[in-house]
């Protein structure tokens, strides 16, 4: 998409490509170090958490082993409905392994305290979370996150990974939306 074209459908940019790869440098770099000399599995949360589990694991230099989850809570709104729907599940046996779930945002924190429950109901060695974005002032449930790229206000974001109504998911940057989109 060139970015021209959904230029006039953007409030704000929050956070560009140059500032998401600095923090992943970091993130990943804190990743290698925690996870020296263990097994390690990333399982990437569909369909948002795309971008944030190729531009990490690439980051990583460390074997992985990659998994993906689809789950569902948002539909195509703005607002999480609190229900959370498995729609394809790991493909793993979770045993013994250390997993690292890779998201793109904690917003009520409704999927990822679910998902997390639902994974370590799995017997892993350990389950921890690497989000890119997480919003303090909008959770409804506390979840323990290890790794947060950055902490942003409780607005309605998209870009790298995150959509509205399935659009806006390939900006490489994250923005704001303009009112009249929502219109
Ligand atoms: O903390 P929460 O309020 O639960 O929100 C976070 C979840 O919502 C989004 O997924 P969505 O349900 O929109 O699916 P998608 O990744 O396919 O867009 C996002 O990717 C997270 O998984
Ligand atoms: N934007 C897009 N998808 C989302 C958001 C958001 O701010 N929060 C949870 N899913
Ligand atoms: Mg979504």
């Amino acid at each position: 998409m060139d970015q021209s074209d959904v230029a006039g459908d953007l409030a704000d940019i929050l956070l560009t490509e140059e500032q998401l790869g600095s923090r992943l440098d970091e993130m990943a770099a804190q990743i290698d170090a925690d996870y020296a000399g263990k097994d390690l599995l990333l399982v990437g949360v569909l369909k948002g958490a795309v971008m944030v589990m190729a531009d990490l694991s690439r980051r990583l230099h460390h074997p992985v082993s990659m998994d993906w989850m689809a789950v569902s809570s948002y539909g195509s709104g703005t607002k999480s409905s609190g229900v959370v729907r498995i729609l394809k599940d790991l493909d793993t046996d979770l045993s013994g392994r250390n997993v690292l779930i890779a998201e793109d945002i904690i917003d009520s924190g409704l999927t990822l305290s679910w998902l997390v429950q639902n994974l370590r109901s799995r017997g892993p060695e350990s389950v921890e979370i690497a989000t890119m974005l997480r919003k303090p002032d909008a959770a409804k449930v506390e979840v323990d996150v290890k790794y947060v790229g950055f902490d942003i206000p409780n607005e309605f974001v998209v870009g790298y990974g995150l959509d509205y109504a399935e659009k806006y998911r390939n900006l490489p940057f994250i923005g704001t939306l303009a009112p009249h989109v929502y219109a």
